[in-house]
């Protein structure tokens, strides 16, 4: 592949962004295509949620470009689930170990950061222009602004215009481009709690706070006002459902039977219920992602369901092994563009899947005795052989040097060993006789 000097990416928002500092540190000429308002100007993002948790898979390349600092300062450490049952009782899991923590950070403020970043190492971005169409054998991308149409010529182009990515859908129509997409039947409202009299939190500030229900939840993240963003996770149709959710009596006696203490600390959760958008959740996968001298990225590539916390996490691990294979092949793009693919895409399957299965523990399983027990003896088996047993979850989520696809199948060989330790009788009760040695020899073997 002759030398690429200038590169073009479609969507400014968090993949696209980070993915073009690190572009620009390496010395090529970087021009981002937003099809929406520079959100700085508007005040407001438009879209998906307010705020997001971020963990190790994303501090990473954040520091690696220099942000860590900055960052730093607008997130909000969530070290466990904080779960509320029917009576407004609460149950404390922590996420892993002492200290750590998945934080809660505003989209539209990192987004900020990283547009304000990327500018200043010299990326254009050019905003309200959508990109329309794409010509793959000369890397020339068609976009439209106020009504007119242009087109850019480049060496490179990136698709991190997100999971309805428009330069997937034109790769689609080319030859043994494989794709699928799935809707769960669960859909998602935003709702809010917003801060104490004095300004202060009027739940746990440091955790994600889950009300399971079985089939549906409602989940709270802190924001650094004082508020909390919730969001109901909840099925499209049936009983109960946003279908049968009809009028204010309804709503009201449904959040006081279903969510007692968050009803009680929700004075707008009327308004909110009928103006905020009742939106969907989609999985996506496609390969490849690579055509000729265009590449897919972040959602645009890989759009996953949202319950793991780890779709901008693993956008952001994308920019990340992109730029360390840049620096392997010297960037040698001819090189790097076929081996990112092929790495990526099985790590990218399976945080799509485990993201997946991540609904069910949340919504169903933390309100499980036997599953918390299952926890707290992983803990403790990860507390006295830190090397040897690290459970899912802190693999997934502080375990940055752990691909998500050997996290997954060493997962599955962790739940075989627990699934026969918990089928044990009375193992409430002797659950401290256990012999931790020899389940972490059978994880070995
Ligand atoms: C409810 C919800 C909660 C989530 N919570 C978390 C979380 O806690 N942690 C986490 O890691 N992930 C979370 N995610 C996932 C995360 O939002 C996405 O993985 C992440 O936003 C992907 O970034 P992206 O840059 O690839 O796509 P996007 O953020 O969607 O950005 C795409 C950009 O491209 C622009 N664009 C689109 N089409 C065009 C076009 N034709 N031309 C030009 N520009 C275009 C868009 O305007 C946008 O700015 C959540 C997702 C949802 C839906
Ligand atoms: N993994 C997941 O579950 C994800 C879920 N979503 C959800 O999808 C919706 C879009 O989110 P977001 O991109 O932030 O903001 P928007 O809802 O503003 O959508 C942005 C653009 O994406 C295109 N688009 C939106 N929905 C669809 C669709 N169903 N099929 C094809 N194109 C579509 C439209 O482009 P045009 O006007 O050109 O048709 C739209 O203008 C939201 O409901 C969001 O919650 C979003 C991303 C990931
Ligand atoms: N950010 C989210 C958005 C929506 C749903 C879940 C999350 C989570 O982060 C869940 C967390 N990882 C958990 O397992 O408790």
């Amino acid at each position: 592949m002759k030398s690429v000097k200038n590169i073009t990416i479609a969507g400014a928002g968090l993949v696209g962004s980070l993915m073009s500092i690190y572009l620009a540190k390496r010395g090529y000429k970087v021009t981002i295509f937003e099809g929406r308002k520079d959100i700085r100007a508007a005040g407001k993002a438009e879209g998906r949620s307010i705020n997001l948790a971020l963990s190790n898979r994303g501090w990473l390349p954040l520091k690696e470009v220099g942000l860590e600092s900055t960052v730093e300062k607008m997130v909000i450490p969530m070290r466990g689930r904080m779960m509320h049952d029917e009576e407004g009782f609460l149950t404390f899991q922590p996420y892993g170990r002492e200290g750590q923590a998945i934080n809660s950070i505003s989209r539209g403020g990192l987004n900020e950061v990283l547009m304000n970043a990327a500018e200043k190492e010299g990326v254009e971005i050019k905003f309200e222009c959508k990109c329309v169409g794409i010509n793959f054998d000369e890397s020339i991308l068609h976009y439209e602004n106020a009504g007119t149409r242009y087109s850019q010529k480049s060496d490179l182009i990136i698709g991190a215009d997100g999971a309805f990515s428009v330069i997937r859908r034109l790769m689609q129509r080319t030859d043994r481009f494989n794709y699928s997409q799935h809707y769960i039947e669960h859909g998602y409202k935003e709702l809010s709690i917003p801060p104490s009299a004095n300004g202060g939190f009027e739940i746990e500030k440091n955790a994600l706070h889950i009300w399971p229900r079985g089939n549906f939840m409602l989940i709270a993240l802190p924001n650094q006002d004082g508020s909390f963003t919730c969001t109901l996770f909840f099925p499209f149709e049936g009983s109960p459902s946003f279908e049968s959710l009809k009028n204010d009596d309804q709503i009201r006696n449904f959040f006081q039977k279903t969510f007692p203490d968050a009803y009680n600390l929700m004075p707008s959760l009327l308004k909110d219920f009928h103006n905020n958008p009742t939106s969907s959740l989609i999985t996506i996968k496609s390969y490849p992602w690579v055509k000729n001298r265009t590449l897919l990225i972040g959602d645009a590539s890989h759009a996953i369901v949202p319950f793991y916390g780890q779709g901008m996490n693993s956008g952001f691990e994308d920019c990340r092994v992109l730029n360390d294979l840049l620096n392997d092949y010297e960037d040698d793009w001819s090189k790097v563009l076929p081996k990112f693919q092929e790495q990526r895409k099985p790590d990218a399957d399976a945080i799509s899947d485990l993201a997946l299965k991540n609904f069910i523990e949340m919504r169903d399983l933390v309100g499980d005795e036997d599953f918390l027990l299952r926890k707290k003896i992983e803990a403790k088996i990860y507390e006295q052989f830190p090397q040897k047993w690290v459970p899912l979850y802190s693999m997934v989520t502080f375990k940055e040097d752990i691909r998500y696809s050997e996290a997954m199948k060493t997962g599955e060989k962790q739940k075989a060993i627990m699934d026969k330790v918990m089928a044990q009788t009375d193992i409430h009760k002797n659950w401290e006789k256990l012999d931790l040695k020899k389940l972490v020899d059978q994880l070995q073997s």
